[in-house]
């Protein structure tokens, strides 16, 4: 690590016209993330660029996220396969996880992301730092001995389990933790119903554990289709999940060599026993520990303000996106490549692009899967608008019942008179791919007619879409 003053001189020598310092290296899209688009969109033009993280290099996604999380969920997809297709030509000892071994190919996945990362930012010509930044000044930061200048600063700084409060909260695990557990223990008890603990659940379940969840929340998954979401829950108690609704965990206490989850529902207090406690009660931006008061940077638990080019309302020096960013996108890995494009385009050529949240899709990687894209029947009626929402019972479809799945159906939106879509979800199988095909049509303007002629291979997924319109 080099000093605070040869740093300074090594970055005034190498500026051109200006200096972006991108803090914190934001992990997406399969090993070239947003983070390097930007951070080398502003190198290739010329300017100076660090990238400082507290943690290995790679970002939340590919290490400690989507990607290792999709690694653990193979083995749930597996063993529900065999499961759905005993009696259907599968026979003999139905297939059990291996956890170590099911690690050991995780990390085969997350352990060369960091050295492959700052490889790739040395390629690159830019610098890296090791270490918390603080803000010092409105275009400083430091990290440990070194400090920092720049014209521009990109806080893309992610997000961080929200703290939890009840007594006993210290017993509890975070995601980073449960997709390193060496071992699973036997009871699992997933406090919230989001995408985190739907995704855990159904992973653990599948390698055997007794799985609770609790969430406080009238129903889980808020931001899904409630028909879809009610299935959903239908399919996830089916596999023996115990999954309680209008549940608030208020204590945790040791217990004979476990752990007592006290949690009120319904006025009354339920204790629930447990090897292991996950945290899976949402995430908050990470951006106190920068301490973007010292550089008049406004920011809270929904991350920067900022204007549409992402530009922080109080210091114009400071740009941010992804988890950390206060804006309409979700906090989602697409989201985040999105904005950190912007960014890079409004750094280098002037403030002119807006992030297009259009048609980015989301899903919950449960077996089966519950996808969304656009507006929910919710939304469009509280904007006035004029549409049909076509539901599909999908139980029945050749994909679904070849796959033996119990549990699948859809909803797509469409406009009157302009035929234009609105939104889609769906639960079933393979529904991550299906959406995708929504969210192209969306993001292109194409119209219901357009999906409906589509020529798909058959039988596919695909071949199911102009059957949902
Ligand atoms: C378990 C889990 C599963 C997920 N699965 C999916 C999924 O399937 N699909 C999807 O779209 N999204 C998923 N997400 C969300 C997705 O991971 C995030 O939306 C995405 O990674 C956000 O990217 P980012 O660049 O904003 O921040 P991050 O990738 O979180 O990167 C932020 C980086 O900043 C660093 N940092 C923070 N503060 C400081 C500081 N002060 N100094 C130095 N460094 C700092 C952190 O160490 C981190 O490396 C998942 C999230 C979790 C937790
Ligand atoms: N597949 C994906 O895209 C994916 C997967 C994992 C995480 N993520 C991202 O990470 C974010 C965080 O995920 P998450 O699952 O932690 O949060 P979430 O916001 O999806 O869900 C949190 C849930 O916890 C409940 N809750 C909060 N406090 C509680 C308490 N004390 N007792 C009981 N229930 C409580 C809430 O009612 C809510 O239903 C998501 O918003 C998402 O953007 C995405």
């Amino acid at each position: 690590m080099e000093t605070g003053d040869k740093v300074l001189a090594l970055l005034g020598a190498k500026v051109l016209c200006c200096v972006a310092l991108v803090l914190a290296a934001t992990g997406v899209l399969g090993g070239f993330g947003a983070w390097l688009i930007d951070a080398s969109r502003c190198r290739n033009a010329g300017w100076s660029v660090a990238i400082v993280d507290e943690r290995p290099f790679g970002g939340t996604c590919a290490l400690r996220g989507c990607d290792p999380k999709k690694v653990l969920r193979r083995t749930a997809e597996v063993v529900d396969a065999a499961r759905l297709m005993n009696g259907h030509g599968i026979t003999g000892p139905a297939p059990t996880v291996d956890w170590p071994a099911l690690m050991a190919f995780k990390r085969s996945f997350t352990d060369p992301v960091p050295n492959a990362r700052e490889k790739a930012f040395a390629d690159k010509g830019i610098a890296t730092f090791k270490g918390t930044a603080q803000f010092i000044g409105e275009n400083t930061i430091s990290v440990g001995e070194d400090r920092l200048e720049a014209r521009y600063i990109v806080i893309t700084s992610g997000a961080k389990p929200v703290p939890l409060s009840m007594p006993g909260a210290e017993h509890v695990i975070t995601s980073d933790d449960f997709l390193e557990l060496e071992a699973l223990p036997k009871r699992v008890l997933l406090i919230g119903g989001g995408y985190v603990s739907f995704e855990f659940a159904h992973i653990a379940a599948r390698a055997g554990a007794e799985v609770v969840m609790v969430d406080r929340g009238e129903r889980p998954l808020k931001a899904f289709d409630p028909d879809l979401v009610d299935m959903l829950v239908d399919r996830t108690r089916a596999l023996g999940i115990t999954f309680r609704a209008k549940a608030e965990v208020t204590a945790i206490e040791q217990a004979n060599g476990g752990l007592g989850v006290i949690a009120r529902i319904d006025g009354a207090e339920e204790r629930f026993e447990a090897d292991l406690v996950v945290h899976g009660a949402g995430r908050a931006a990470a951006i106190s520990a920068l301490e973007p008061d010292k550089a008049n940077v406004k920011a809270d638990g929904t991350g920067v303000e900022v204007n549409e080019y992402l530009q922080s309302l109080t210091n114009p020096a400071v740009y941010a996106a992804g988890d950390a960013a206060a804006t309409a996108g979700p906090p989602l890995t697409p989201v985040a490549s999105l904005e950190a494009k912007a960014v890079a385009a409004n750094l280098l050529e002037g403030n002119h692009a807006t992030p297009d949240y259009t048609g980015v899709p989301s899903a919950v990687f449960t077996v089966p899967e519950l996808v969304r894209v656009g507006l929910s029947e919710a939304d469009a009626t509280a904007q006035g608008l004029e549409f049909e929402c076509k539901f599909s019972d999908m139980r029945g479809w050749f994909s679904v019942r070849r796959v033996g799945e119990t549990h699948a159906a859809a909803k797509v939106l469409v406009e009157h008179g302009s035929g234009r879509i609105l939104g889609a979800h769906i639960l079933g199988p393979e529904a991550s791919e299906t959406i995708n095909l929504f969210g192209l049509a969306m993001r292109t303007g194409l119209k219901a007619e357009d999906l409906k002629g589509l020529v798909s291979a058959y039988p596919s997924a695909g071949s199911d879409i102009g059957s949902l319109i």
